[in-house]
């Protein structure tokens, strides 16, 4: 019996206008991702990897409708089998469908945590919402009225799952929710990633790192210069990664320090 994926992403190109030719008023549409195909079912761990500028973050905005309004955007998305558009993703956001960003330039810096969680919750119902969460992830009250610099990198990383992740959460979309993590809050949280996926939810995981991903999830979908080169399943990441069906996905896997250790011994 076939059932239908959570969330199921077809034929996704997104483009960016460059102007060309000698006077630079010559417009061309090119494409940054182009003909992504993806599926993740409920309880399912779908890691992306790839390469910086390989387009996993323009992946996940896509998925979550923050592209900026200069992208050019065809194909679709699908979620519970029927198209996810503007109004259905109002409607999810934040209930059913959590995002977390990418870390870069957040939380920010100058603005207490606690705050930072409460803007991205129904108004009427925040403070009492944002207390629940920062008990639900073993933050301390006082840790709402602290600035990120204060804190440590697994407790700011606990503040993001807060800020992200709702009890009706059915999809969580994590861009890179791991760089900077020393091992134990590494550990931490991907195992929160795990249990939330084993509780039902579909979790697409963008990282740089394919060692935790081939742990803990699924299936590893592998980007490469705006394309999806090939999806994985994550128990062919072992040895030598014969059992890799692309070449790509084989040369990543051996290329990993721990390979080149073992390559060195070898006989
Ligand atoms: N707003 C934009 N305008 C024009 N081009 C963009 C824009 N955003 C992204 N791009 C292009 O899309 C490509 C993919 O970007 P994206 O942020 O998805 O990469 P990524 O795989 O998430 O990289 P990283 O691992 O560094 O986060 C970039 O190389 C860039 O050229
Ligand atoms: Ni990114």
């Amino acid at each position: 019996m076939m059932t239908t994926p959570l969330l199921s992403v077809r034929n996704l190109t997104v483009g960016f206008t460059h102007y060309t030719g000698t006077l630079g008023l010559r417009p061309r549409v090119v494409p940054a991702v182009e003909g992504l195909e993806l599926d993740i079912d409920p309880g399912e761990i779908l890691a992306v990897i790839g390469a910086s500028g390989s387009g996993k973050s323009l992946l996940a905005h896509a998925i979550v409708g923050i592209l900026p309004n200069t992208a050019t955007v065809s194909g679709g998305i699908d979620y519970d089998g029927t198209p996810l558009d503007s109004a259905r993703l109002r409607r999810l956001r934040g209930r059913e469908i959590s995002f977390i960003p990418q870390s870069v330039n957040y939380p920010d810096p100058l603005m207490p945590v606690g705050r930072q969680v409460r803007l991205t919750l129904p108004r009427s119902r925040a403070a009492q919402l944002q207390q629940a969460l920062f008990a639900r992830y073993h933050l301390d009250e006082k840790v709402a009225r602290q600035y990120p610099h204060e804190l440590s990198g697994g407790m700011l990383r606990r503040v993001l799952f807060a800020t992200g992740v709702t009890e009706t959460m059915r999809l969580l979309i994590a861009d890179e929710p791991t760089p900077g993590l020393h091992p134990a809050a590494l550990q931490e949280v991907l195992s929160h990633l795990r249990d939330l996926a084993d509780d039902g939810a579909g979790v697409l995981l963008i990282t740089h790192d394919l060692i935790a991903a081939a742990a803990i999830a699924d299936r590893v979908a592998v980007m490469r210069s705006g394309r999806v080169v090939t999806v994985e399943s994550s128990s062919s990441f072992t040895g030598r990664g014969e059992t890799l069906r692309h070449e790509y996905a084989r040369r990543l896997w051996r290329a990993l320090p721990r390979h080149d250790f073992w390559e060195g011994v070898a006989p």
